[in-house]
């Protein structure tokens, strides 16, 4: 039986009583690797910040199973490179959950530092200041932390963005490998030819769920056309959505209603 690894029921998330992302329901299953997908401003951060806990739910909830620890890699644009650190010092926080804020670094964590850079090739680059990496350098540096948090659920936010083709076959590799360890993988991608060639599931987002499950069917040219048309129909003003009453079976679904939403999104 395939176990969950998150739940979403009627999940809405936003900022200042405005919606970014409403009404999602679903699961996302243990140890799959799911592409999310939609245009600038369609939700994607949004849905991760919300999966992490960064952002609280306005309505709804998205429940991680029981022991599940989740790594999370924000856009790069999140992060704040004039920090005076080290890519050991940045690298080493993925020890955090084993070895808490102030305590003390063994040998065998800098071997295992050193081992997580070799591993995105970027061996011997311990002392060097992060605000000196290029920004394929800089992304690598990230994924040697998730490397080190060895999280069960993994959250990638525009992992290929700025970073030249060979670094982007090297990330998809290093994705792959934690897919046959069976972690959950959930990364926010833009190049949906990409995602057609390493992902297997893909939710497609405009604002909410427009088609979620196989990539194949996702990314179907109806469903991409009705994201933009949802897209493009929605004021960034739009009220706060009436609650309705329905509900869904979860995932594989195709999310093409019509809300209340004012001067929101109507359906193609
Ligand atoms: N901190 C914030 N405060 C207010 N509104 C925000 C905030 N962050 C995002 N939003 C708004 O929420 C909506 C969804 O943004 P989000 O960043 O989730 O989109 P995205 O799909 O990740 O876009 P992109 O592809 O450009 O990264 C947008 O309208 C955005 O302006």
């Amino acid at each position: 039986m395939t176990k969950t690894c998150l739940t979403f029921s009627d999940l809405t998330l936003g900022y200042n009583s405005h919606p970014a992302i409403h009404h999602l329901d679903g699961t996302i299953h243990r140890g799959s690797l799911t592409a999310v997908v939609g245009a600038n401003g369609s939700g994607k951060s949004t849905l991760m910040k919300g999966i992490v806990g960064v952002l609280k739910p306005m309505a709804g909830t998205v429940v991680r199973a029981p022991g599940v620890r989740a790594a999370y890699l924000p856009q790069q644009s999140e992060l704040d490179r004039s920090f005076p650190a080290r890519v050991v010092d940045l690298v080493s926080l993925g020890l955090w959950p084993r070895r808490g804020l102030l305590g003390r670094y063994t040998r065998e964590d800098r071997d295992s530092v050193s081992q997580a850079l070799m591993a995105v090739g970027l061996g011997g680059f311990e002392k060097r200041p992060i605000d000196t990496l290029s920004g394929g350098q800089l992304q690598r540096t990230l994924f040697a932390r998730v490397l080190l948090q060895d999280a069960d659920l993994i959250l990638l936010d525009e992992p290929f963005n700025a970073v030249d083709t060979k670094t982007v076959g090297d990330l998809i590799a290093l994705i792959k490998r934690w897919h046959g360890e069976e972690r959950t993988i959930m990364v926010v991608v833009h190049d949906l030819d990409l995602v057609r060639q390493n992902f297997p599931e893909t939710l497609l987002l405009a604002r909410q769920p427009i088609a979620w499950g196989e990539t194949k069917e996702t990314l179907r040219p109806e469903n991409l056309l009705r994201a933009r048309r949802f897209h493009e129909a929605w004021e960034e003003n739009a009220p706060w959505c009436e609650p309705d009453d329905h509900k869904h079976g979860g995932h594989a679904h195709d999310h093409g209603h019509d809300h209340h939403h004012g001067s929101g999104p109507r359906a193609a």
